[in-house]
């Protein structure tokens, strides 16, 4: 925080304000509404009337209101210092309390820290204790309740464990209440969501898991959304409500790429802490049908041909953990496939260089917040958004692109899809929450090329400065695999085997057929026909996007 704007937050009216005992030394604490802050006081030089008074080479050091977790009463005889261990020296007083709050360190991660104060009497302490925690019981969009869901299986299958040693005691310390369903089968969360679960009652859902464990909540909670607003999801264009309930996720998967995108880490306090501090990141989810049927949401990596196939040979690795994706991988690449067929596309408006530009989406984005935010509409101005995009659509037909071609890889990202395999993630540059999704479409190229192309995924060269790749902002797509003039039973149901569905009128899909296959966040899907549309900011996460810079910019001293 700059001096200056120390000094304005310095200004507002003062809730509480004492001399008390700080690091062995005495302080000036303040309370307003926005922070805690205090100067050490010169011991050497006294005041008439004997009140110790502040040196003018004293530091202001604060914390913000927002970042502080709780207050609580020391317990006598526990005044050890949390981080160091280290025993503090307690002058004169043996009440004291000890404020904890967040602190964001290296690489994005926050950690959980503690402040200890002195006091001259236990009237004191409880009335800092009291006034710190009326503060913060005002702080609404901190959640009170939570439902989580655990998957066991997720990446290493560490989830339980994850869970119960670094996120519940957070939770607790917070006074979040919880309700905990370690899921027994795949769909379970998503089952328990729709039918069982008083979901008013909660203020957010947490997932403990990977991408599809995160995929399956947000496919109950809008499924449940647009049922309950009247929103017909299997019309294609339609704009969707968004989601009401935020969602948190604890990493324990084996890419853990939203949690990775939208927070700068894989880190499970780094994201409890963003949950306990009620932090909000809308995202952006995109819908998929072939014709007018839905057939999922994506929020991650929409893959055809290198990644769809490699998700699912991958699948029947699973025993295999994270580990499954390098096998397979490695194998899809050897395999060299590509596959023909239109892509066509409708860009986002003004937008054409963007995906190219290295901005990035960083915490607090005005990309995101100046797109369009329905939540913040009032009824008119629904209409009027209503009646701009029907007039954009009437002269869109023109607008559309259409590339005809043969593809290595065809891959459509509503979020940068960072994850601990590309910290920048397969569109760097593409934005959390602004309406838009990146198209990249990886043509036919020798594997030498190809491999170029996928180690720049790990560096930092532009994945997309190759001949053989191109990428669209855009807010639409379909894809029309080209069809081939025999398909036979053998591969037909193969195909069905593969995705464990017989689907009546698709084509075979996958590595060894004509077609290759979607992934959807995880999921194979079963047609390779398919129209993909955005729907700015549909859910929101407990997270807080990619703030600016690595390290600590937390430094609570001026
Ligand atoms: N108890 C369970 N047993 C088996 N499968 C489960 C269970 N609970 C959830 N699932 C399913 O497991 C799938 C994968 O889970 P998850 O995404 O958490 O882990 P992952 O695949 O290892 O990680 P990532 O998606 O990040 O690659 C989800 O689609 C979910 O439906
Ligand atoms: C020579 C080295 C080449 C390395 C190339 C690395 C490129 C990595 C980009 C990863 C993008 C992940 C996008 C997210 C996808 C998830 O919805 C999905 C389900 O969990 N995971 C994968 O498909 C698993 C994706 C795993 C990719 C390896
Ligand atoms: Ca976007």
């Amino acid at each position: 925080m700059l001096l200056q704007e120390f000094s304005v937050l310095e200004k507002q009216p003062t809730l509480l304000s004492s001399q008390l005992f700080y690091r062995n030394s005495v302080a000036d604490l303040t309370l307003n509404r926005v922070m805690l802050f205090w100067k050490r006081v010169d011991m050497s030089r006294r005041h008439a009337r004997s009140f110790l008074c502040v040196s003018k080479d004293a530091k202001n050091t604060f914390l913000l209101l927002n970042d502080i977790i709780v207050a609580r009463e020391t317990e006598e005889g526990g005044q050890k210092n949390k981080q160091g261990g280290k025993k503090e020296k307690v002058p004169l007083h043996s009440y004291g309390f000890t404020v904890s709050y967040a602190d964001r360190t290296k690489h994005h991660r926050w950690r959980c820290k503690a402040l200890m104060f002195h006091c001259k009497d236990k009237s004191q302490c409880q009335q800092w204790v009291q006034t710190i925690n009326d503060q913060l019981s005002l702080l609404c969009s901190r959640p009170k309740r939570l439902l989580v869901y655990i998957n066991p299986y997720s990446g290493k299958r560490l989830g339980k464990r994850i869970y119960e040693q670094r996120v519940a005691p957070l939770f607790a310390q917070a006074s979040i209440s919880t309700d905990v369903i370690v899921t027994k089968h795949a769909n379970h969360a998503r089952d328990h969501l729709e039918t069982e679960a008083d979901v008013e009652q909660y203020d957010g859902v947490v997932c403990v898991g990977g991408d599809g464990m995160f995929s399956e909540i947000i496919h109950s909670l809008l499924y449940r959304t647009q049922r309950v607003s009247g929103v017909d999801h299997h019309q294609y264009d339609q704009d969707l409500v968004p989601c009401d309930l935020r969602v948190g996720i604890i990493p324990a998967g084996s890419t853990d790429c939203i949690c990775y995108a939208t927070t700068g880490t894989n880190d499970p306090v780094t994201s409890a802490l963003h949950i306990v501090l009620g932090d909000s990141q809308p995202i952006d989810v995109s819908s998929v049908h072939h014709n007018n049927t839905f057939l999922r949401y994506s929020t991650s990596l929409l893959g055809y041909g290198f990644y769809g196939d490699m998700l699912m040979d991958s699948e029947r690795k699973r025993w295999m953990g994270p580990a499954r994706y390098d096998l397979s991988g490695v194998k899809m690449f050897l395999n060299h496939h590509y596959y023909k067929g239109t892509v066509s596309f409708l860009p986002a408006e003004g937008n054409l260089e963007f995906p190219k530009d290295k901005m990035g989406c960083r915490s607090p984005c005005h990309i995101c917040k100046t797109s369009v935010n329905r939540l913040s509409l009032s009824g008119d101005q629904v209409c009027e958004m209503a009646k701009e995009k029907s007039d954009r659509e009437m002269s869109d037909d023109g607008a559309w692109h259409v590339i005809r071609g043969t593809f290595l890889a065809i891959n459509a990202v509503c979020i940068s899809c960072a994850c601990p395999r590309s910290p920048g993630g397969l569109s760097p540059s593409a934005h959390l929450a602004d309406g838009t999704m990146d198209l990249i479409l990886v043509h036919r190229a020798s594997r030498l090329d190809f491999l170029r192309h996928l180690i720049r995924h790990t560096n930092k060269d532009d994945q997309f400065n190759l001949s053989f790749v191109e990428v669209h902002r855009v807010r639409q797509f379909r894809f029309a695999p080209e069809q081939s003039d025999v398909t036979s039973e053998a591969e037909l149901s193969e195909c069905s085997r593969k995705i464990g569905t017989a689907q009546v009128g698709s084509a075979p899909t996958g590595p060894g057929t004509s077609h290759s296959s979607w992934s959807c966040d995880g999921e194979i899907l079963p047609q390779a026909a398919i129209q993909v549309s955005v729907h700015c900011q549909l859910v929101k996460l407990f997270a807080r996007g990619i703030e600016w810079g690595s390290s600590s910019t937390h430094s609570h001293c001026l």
